[in-house]
């Protein structure tokens, strides 16, 4: 365990990617889920504004016609999955299925060890944290109720994707979250993620930033900059200002 500092803040924002859940549990699990299943909901919802203005924006983004079919929008989702392209029309679709995923159990969400008892000590201690991820609302909230340790959601205040904050790579989104946690003084916000690009947006705009650099993970060896960097988040101390 290394020493990550201690940290007396308004909020905590946490990514989960990389940093609550390992990259696989959302590249293998949950891409693998939505995979197959995107064509049949893009068919069986075309009256769901959700869908329809997903299918609209795909169709926009790749240069497809109108009368594009499901099968080639379906493979320019399939490329984005593949490139990893977090694009916000794929992350609004795959959140509806992972949504019906987790309620119907076929899907139960995996955090690394430390995370659940990290965060229940900090939700005990009454530090308000929120989530900050690429993928939807929808998708997050369905991600936290149903987890290896039971439902979670009780545990954060507010949930912001690309689509109510906007790119995670771009500090005018955390501006725009901390307008949505009520003005707190930016530099009384804590921001967690593995993406050292996220954690330089984070702190251009005010708030404090930690890395996590979990062994295995695509940003073990990353170079994090001037950011702090631990491999857990049993490495921190957090407390309410
Ligand atoms: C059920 S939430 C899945 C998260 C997701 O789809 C994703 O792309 C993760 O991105 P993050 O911004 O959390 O690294
Ligand atoms: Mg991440």
């Amino acid at each position: 365990m290394t020493d990550g500092g201690t940290y007396k803040v308004d909020w905590v924002v946490l990514d989960i990617e990389g940093t609550l859940m390992p990259t696989s549990g959302v590249h293998v699990v949950l891409y693998d889920y939505a995979r197959p299943r995107l064509g049949p909901w893009i068919d069986a919802h075309p009256a769901d504004p959700v869908v329809a203005g997903a299918v609209a924006d795909i169709r926009a983004d790749a240069g497809l016609p109108e009368t594009a079919t499901t099968a080639e929008i379906v493979a320019v989702l399939h490329g984005w999955m593949d490139a990893d392209r977090k694009a916000t029309p794929l992350k609004a679709l795959q959140g509806l299925i992972w949504q019906r995923g987790y309620a119907d159990g076929d899907l139960v969400s995996e955090y690394f060890p430390d995370v659940v008892p990290r965060l229940r000590e900090w939700h005990a201690a009454d530090v308000p944290m929120a989530i900050f991820s690429s993928g939807s609302v929808a998708g997050q909230i369905a991600s936290f109720s149903s987890t290896t340790d039971g439902d979670l959601t009780g545990l954060f205040r507010h949930h912001f994707d690309t689509v109510n904050a906007g790119p995670k790579r771009e500090a005018r989104s955390y501006a725009a979250i901390a307008e949505g946690l009520g003005g707190p003084a930016p530099d009384r916000v804590l921001f967690l993620s593995d993406v050292p690009a996220e954690l330089d947006a984070a702190a251009e705009a005010g708030w404090r930033t930690v890395g996590l650099a979990r062994p295995g993970e695509p940003y073990a060896g990353a170079d994090f900059g001037g950011h702090r960097a631990v491999e857990s988040l049993a490495d921190i101390e957090v407390t309410r200002a």
